[in-house]
């Protein structure tokens, strides 16, 4: 798949799939691509060429509420949340139903005790929760999400990431941007490196060697210079 801006090209023929209850960790430096990747396969950008499919259907035409509507979701860069909002309003936008609410502040304490105050007064790691606790109740069919490590503390990154796995355990399909890899090893079937719009390598996870590692946190190629 190409794809870029104002035809400007940003994806060179970059080429992803995951599958139903499998992640797909994308890493890659500043600029490499990776929002462009999530932007084309959300439908919020149209590839220049090559094709999206969704299921097996080519839905390269969908538009977002195409995609949205054929079980896409996107947990873009900074939370998707409605700050104004409070932790209730915000929910009640995704669940209609109270019950599954409720179950929602079963699992998640702290949101059910600050439910009435303003989401954008919640720290990055509540609002973090807040944008995907619903959809453990409601899984989509195919998750992507931006840098959901984004800001966090350790100890709420891994809070995120259990619930990442539990998503990939009710089946959804992932497919996870980060910048820094250590959290989202531990979760990926496969693993991209993304590099100036290319993918320099992509393979199962316990085929990843250090030194990809190193390249894909700096953008740049290892190999004895210091
Ligand atoms: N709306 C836009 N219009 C024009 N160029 C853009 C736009 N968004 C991104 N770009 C360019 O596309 C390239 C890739 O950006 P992209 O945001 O996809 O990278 P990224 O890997 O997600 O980086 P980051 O980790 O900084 O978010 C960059 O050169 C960027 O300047």
């Amino acid at each position: 798949m190409r794809a870029g801006y104002d035809g400007g090209v940003v994806l060179h023929g970059v080429d992803l799939a995951v599958r139903p209850g499998e992640v797909l960790a994308l890493l890659g430096p500043n600029g490499a691509g990776k929002t462009t990747a999530c932007r084309v396969a959300a439908g919020l950008l149209p590839a220049q060429a090559g094709t999206v499919r969704i299921g097996g259907r080519d839905a390269t035409r969908d538009g977002a509420v195409g995609r949205s509507r054929a079980g896409v979701l996107l947990a873009p860069e900074g939370r998707g949340i409605f700050p104004a909002l409070s932790i209730e309003e915000n929910l009640a936008l995704f669940l209609t139903d109270a019950q599954a609410r409720a179950a929602v502040y079963d699992r998640f304490p702290r949101l059910a005790e600050r439910r009435t105050v303003a989401a954008g007064s919640l720290s990055g790691g509540e609002q973090q929760m807040l944008a995907l606790a619903p959809l453990l109740q409601r899984p989509p069919g195919v998750l992507i999400a931006d840098e959901p490590s984004l800001g966090l503390a350790p100890r709420v990154v891994d809070e995120v990431y259990a619930l990442l796995g539990e998503l990939r355990a009710a089946g959804t399909a992932l497919l996870l941007v980060e910048e820094k890899a250590a959290e989202i090893l531990g979760l990926a079937d496969t693993v991209a490196f993304l590099s100036q719009g290319r993918l320099s390598w992509c393979g199962p996870r316990a085929e990843v060697e250090p030194d990809r590692l190193t390249e894909a946190y700096l953008g740049i190629a290892t190999g004895g210079n210091p």
